[in-house]
Order: structure tokens, then sequence, then C-alpha cells
């Protein structure tokens, strides 16, 4: 059974709506959020977790909505990893997982920080005495403490350089948890998330396997987000930027910057079937082919 829900989901602050009717399913093998800054990841991330309630559409927890959930139970399957930045500096990490842990598993402390593949003797020092990947892997382990099913990880590594953050990959990809995965870097959710879903302007434009939608993207913005790798010259110009508090266009939000644009684009696409993935966009079989 899926043990998270987004059904139409439309989430505001204050008046402003950021994310708009997204549906999607937590499911097995990894999920990731891909889109450029603005495009509402944390956002849903953060309603995922209970942090902020739709204001139409409904976020489920197995059978029941979260607002009818137990949040005591819910907590304990669903753990946040936050950046490593987060950590209390004035708590030795021993304390600061302990402090995760229910009174009576407090031995349990090597334990995690071994499986986090950490030496236990870390356990009394202080984040600042501690490498980024090192202290990566303490939040890693607080977050595993409670035993959860699901892990929502925002840009788990993106403090991190590159041997650093290979390293913590193949340690979240080696766990049993399952997990929700937001970033901008598509190397990483290729590594993994089974499934991801691209996010536009608060809106899904392209779902699908991580696989077909890096290789054969079916939506511009895809293309442009998988094509953005870092060059002398810059990356193409319709991966630029980032999602403005400015209204959407009307129709199409991509189509201000997309290379395809056409009149039809005026009008709001569907996200339909097509080649395996569901996907926004009037010319994605162009785009396909
Ligand atoms: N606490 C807040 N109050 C008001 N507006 C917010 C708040 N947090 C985010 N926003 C706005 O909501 C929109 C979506 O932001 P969000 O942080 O979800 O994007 P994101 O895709 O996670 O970006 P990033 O990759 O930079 O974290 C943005 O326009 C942002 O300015």
């Amino acid at each position: 059974m899926t043990l998270l829900r987004a059904e139409r989901v439309t989430l505001a602050y204050g008046k402003r709506a950021v994310v708009h009717e997204v549906s999607l399913d937590i499911t097995e093998g990894g999920v990731g959020l891909i889109g450029e800054s603005g495009s509402g990841k944390t956002t849903l991330a953060r309603a995922f977790l209970g942090l902020l309630t739709p204001i139409s559409g409904n976020i489920w927890y197995g059978d029941q909505t979260l607002k009818k959930a137990d949040m005591r139970t819910f907590r304990k399957d669903v753990q946040p990893v936050f950046q490593a930045e987060a950590l209390d500096p004035r708590m030795r990490i021993g304390a600061s997982i302990a402090e995760a842990l229910p009174r009576s598993a407090r031995s349990r402390v090597q334990d995690l920080l071994e499986q986090v593949g950490l030496d236990p003797e870390l356990a009394t020092r202080r984040p600042h005495q501690l490498s980024g990947g090192q202290r990566q892997r303490v939040v890693i382990a607080r977050a595993l403490a409670v035993g959860p099913r699901l892990l929502i990880l925002d840009e788990p590594t993106s403090a991190l350089d590159v041997t650093v953050q290979a390293r913590i990959l193949d340690l979240l990809s080696a766990l049993d948890t399952e997990r929700l995965l937001i970033t901008h870097n598509l190397a990483v959710v290729r590594r993994l998330c089974r499934t991801s879903h691209v996010l536009f302007a608060g809106r899904v434009v392209e779902s699908g396997p991580t696989d077909d939608l890096l290789e054969n993207p079916a939506h511009p913005y895809t293309r442009a987000l998988r094509d953005a790798v870092p060059t002398l010259g810059g990356p193409p110009p319709e991966a630029k930027g980032r999602t403005e508090a400015v209204p959407a266009p009307s129709g199409c939000p991509f189509r201000l910057r997309c290379p395809l644009a056409a009149p039809e684009c005026e009008q709001p696409p569907p996200l339909r079937e097509l080649a395996g993935r569901q996907v926004a966009c009037h010319r994605a079989e162009d785009v396909l082919a």
C-alpha cells in the first residue's frame, strides 16, 4: 500500500497559492521531486510532513487523511532529513541522536552511528568538530532513530563535495526505508528514485520513471533541466531562472520560456498519458520526437 499520497493538493501562503492541484503517490523505489528554485518542492514536502495544510485536496496517510490520522504514529513513520546546518551546535553528537530516541532505547546511539558509517567514538564531539559529510550522516542517524518507514529528504547532499556526496548516496540507497527526495540535482534523483515528478510554477508538468524522463523527456522544461549541465556558456535560456513571485501566464505556465511555444499553448495543457508517463504539454509528441 502507498504510505503517503497527495490528491489534487493546492497549497498557499496567505492568499497566494504556490502549489496547484498536485496529485502524486509516494511509491516504492524512491520518488524524486525536481524543479528549479521557487517551483514549490519544499512547500509540497512540508505538506507531506503535516506542517502545512492544503487549502484544497488531501494528503492521504494509508487510508486516512492527515487531518484525521494519529499524528504520533505518523511522526514515527515519516521523518524529515534536514540539512546538516540544522544540528544544534552546542549539543554533542551522541546526545543529539539520543534526543530522537525513546528513553528506553538510548543505548542504540552507538548502533545508529555504525549504521550510518560513523565511528561511535564521534558521539562525544560537537557538530563543528565533524566534516560536512559526517554531519550529514548524523542527521540521517537522527532521522533513522525512530525506525521510520519513509524519509523526506530536502537537498540532502547539496552542501557536500562530489566524492562525499557519492558516499552519502550509497548510504541512502542501501537503507530499506522509502524516500521522497527533493533536489535540483538530476544525478541524485537518478541514483535514488525510480519515479520522478517535475514541478514548474507549482504544477506537475511531467511524471514517470526517472530513467525515461531523463533519457527521453516529453516536456520541454524537463529537457531543459536535463540539458542544464554546467558549461562555460551557461545553461540554455529556457532552463535559466527561478520561479518568481509573479503570476504565471494564462495557459501553459512554461510558455514564455518555451522554445516550442505555439498558439495552442495559450490554453492550459491537461496532464495526459504519453509514452509511459504523464505530461502536461501540447507539444509533447514533438519533444519526444
Ligand atoms: N514561508 C513562506 N511564506 C511565503 N511564501 C513562501 C514561504 N515559503 C516559500 N514561499 C514561496 O512559495 C514558492 C515556492 O517555494 P518553495 O520553497 O516551495 O520552492 P522550492 O522549489 O522548494 O525552492 P528551493 O529549491 O529554492 O528551495 C516561492 O514563490 C516562495 O517564495
